[in-house]
């Protein structure tokens, strides 16, 4: 039982032994990501400057990056800490916020994936999008559902050789062949700003635990959020009260009840 590759095990895995993750992310959530972090029971830096970012990515277990409040030196320190991350031999996730927006992120979202991310996580209008569908998308937020955005993630993750999760009511998780779908979570989530930019840096850190299987490691991620979310969400009043109960229910989660509560089926 206990060498099965479930989301729990790969919990205890993790907080076992917390890995340091370099989380370079946007103003508004590396807060709230660093919290989510340290709840799960994981260790996060969020390290961008160009100055540094390569020789960080080095020493630590996983990179993560993310576009959703970018600007030309710090795509340059992305740019750095990726090709870092790869020599290194270190798993590396993209998150692709609203890349579609402007010609500025288009340019970059092309560059980062030329430098081959292990893991896109992304919400329904952004992956349509990555694929090059027509998605609903114009800022942050995603405008389409899960469900329309599942051959995108499949085509894209062929495409690139990586795994790709869709987030929204119901997530999608694919490595071009397999899939899997994950319930659970809160209508609460997309209320509280960059829970998904959290995840991403969340992905990070079982992909830091699990090098060799970024599929497994990608559904222990996403399952934690959606079991703890969906506790958070039950006694929530609102999206503030939602969100220390988040925190509390992340650090309270067993890997017992995180195995008992996933909802993961094939897809
Ligand atoms: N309607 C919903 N019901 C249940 N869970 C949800 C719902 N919408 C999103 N979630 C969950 O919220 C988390 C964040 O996913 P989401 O798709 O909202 O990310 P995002 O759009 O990238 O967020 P952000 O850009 O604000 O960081 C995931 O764990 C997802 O499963
Ligand atoms: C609101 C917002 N703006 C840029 S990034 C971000 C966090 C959610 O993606
Ligand atoms: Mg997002």
């Amino acid at each position: 039982m206990q060498d099965q590759i479930t989301p729990g095990n790969l919990l205890r895995t993790m907080r076992a032994n917390p890995p340091l993750v370099q989380c370079i992310t946007n103003f508004v959530a590396m807060n709230i990501a660093a919290n989510v972090m340290l709840a799960a029971g994981a260790s996060p830096a969020m390290v961008h400057a160009e100055e540094e970012a390569d020789e960080f990515a080095a020493i630590s277990g996983a990179l993560t990056i993310n576009i959703g409040t970018l600007s030309a030196d710090w795509l340059a320190g992305m740019l750095k800490a990726a090709q870092s991350a790869n020599n290194a031999g270190k798993p590396w996730v993209l998150d692709p916020v609203a890349h579609y927006a402007t010609a500025f992120r288009r340019d970059a979202i092309t560059r980062l994936l030329e430098l081959k991310p292990a893991i896109i996580r992304g919400n329904a209008s952004e992956i349509i999008a990555l694929a090059g569908g027509t998605s609903r998308g114009q800022g942050v937020d995603s405008r389409d559902a899960v469900e329309q955005a599942e051959d995108s993630a499949r085509q894209l993750a062929q495409k690139h050789g990586c795994i790709v999760a869709v987030t929204g009511a119901t997530d999608f998780v694919t490595d071009g062949q397999k899939a899997k779908r994950i319930a659970g979570g809160s209508p609460l989530m997309p209320q509280v700003t960059a829970l998904g930019c959290s995840l991403t840096c969340l992905v990070g850190a079982f992909a830091a635990a699990a090098p060799d299987d970024p599929f497994d490691a990608t559904i222990a991620a996403l399952t934690v959020f959606a079991v703890a979310g969906q506790q958070a969400g039950a006694d929530a009043e609102g999206p503030g009260s939602f969100s220390w109960r988040f925190l509390d229910a992340l650090t309270g989660l067993t890997p017992e009840t995180l195995d008992r509560d996933a909802r993961i089926s094939a897809a």
